[in-house]
């Protein structure tokens, strides 16, 4: 579980080598703020994917109940946000587009935007985080059938360094039918 106490402490110490008083009125409870927010958007940090697949496990039966059919469902632009493992920086203007074909079960549509929140509630990779929600979902549908396309800015990229504020990365991670049909691609845009 992340150590609150601990990160608390470390922010301490930042302030005081960027050469800050921890003590002044303004800064006095940074240290326990940011931990508060660490835990909030770090929280997918105290989850495997496995656990994940646990918790979000909400499925219904198909209506027909007998056969697969060969229905896509696509959700798109579920915004979300992560950080990136280099610079801890924010991933932002994120929006996923999570697609699978259902055998015999379907998740509860919420289930896949919360599965893209905690997956982006830890220290990522862009590439990375797609897979971590193909993982979870795959695990909670059975499907292999699976895409799921990434689109975002990077603040270490905007903000810092190369400053390329328009930059956007998109990242596709597609498995089963949809690598293999490329006319099932065409639901994603
Ligand atoms: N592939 C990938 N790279 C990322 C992601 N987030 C940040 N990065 C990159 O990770 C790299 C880390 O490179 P370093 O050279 O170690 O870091 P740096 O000296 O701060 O590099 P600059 O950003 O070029 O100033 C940078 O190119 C980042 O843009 C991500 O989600 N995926
Ligand atoms: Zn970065």
């Amino acid at each position: 579980m992340i150590d609150t106490k601990a990160i608390e402490e470390h922010i301490r110490g930042i302030l005081v080598a960027l050469g800050e008083d921890p003590n002044r009125e303004g800064l006095v409870e940074t240290p326990k703020r940011v931990a508060k927010m660490y835990e909030e958007v770090f929280a997918g940090m105290n989850y495997t994917n496995h656990e994940l697949a646990d918790l979000l496990n909400k499925t219904f039966s198909e209506d027909d109940g007998t056969t697969d059919s060969d229905q896509v469902v696509v959700m798109k632009d579920i915004d979300l946000f992560s950080y990136c493992e280099h610079h801890m920086a924010l991933m932002y203007d994120m929006k996923a587009t999570v697609a699978y074909i259902p055998k015999g079960k379907v998740i509860g549509l919420s289930k896949i935007a919360r599965m893209c929140d905690m997956a982006g509630r830890r220290l990522q990779l862009q590439e990375r985080l797609g897979r971590d929600i193909a993982d979870i979902l795959s695990e909670i549908t059975g499907s292999q059938d699976i895409a799921v396309i990434l689109e975002g800015r990077h603040s270490c990229v905007s903000a810092r360094g190369i400053k390329k504020t328009n930059a956007k990365t998109k990242t596709v991670e597609l498995r089963g039918r949809f690598k293999d049909e490329t006319a099932l691609q065409l639901y994603l845009h």
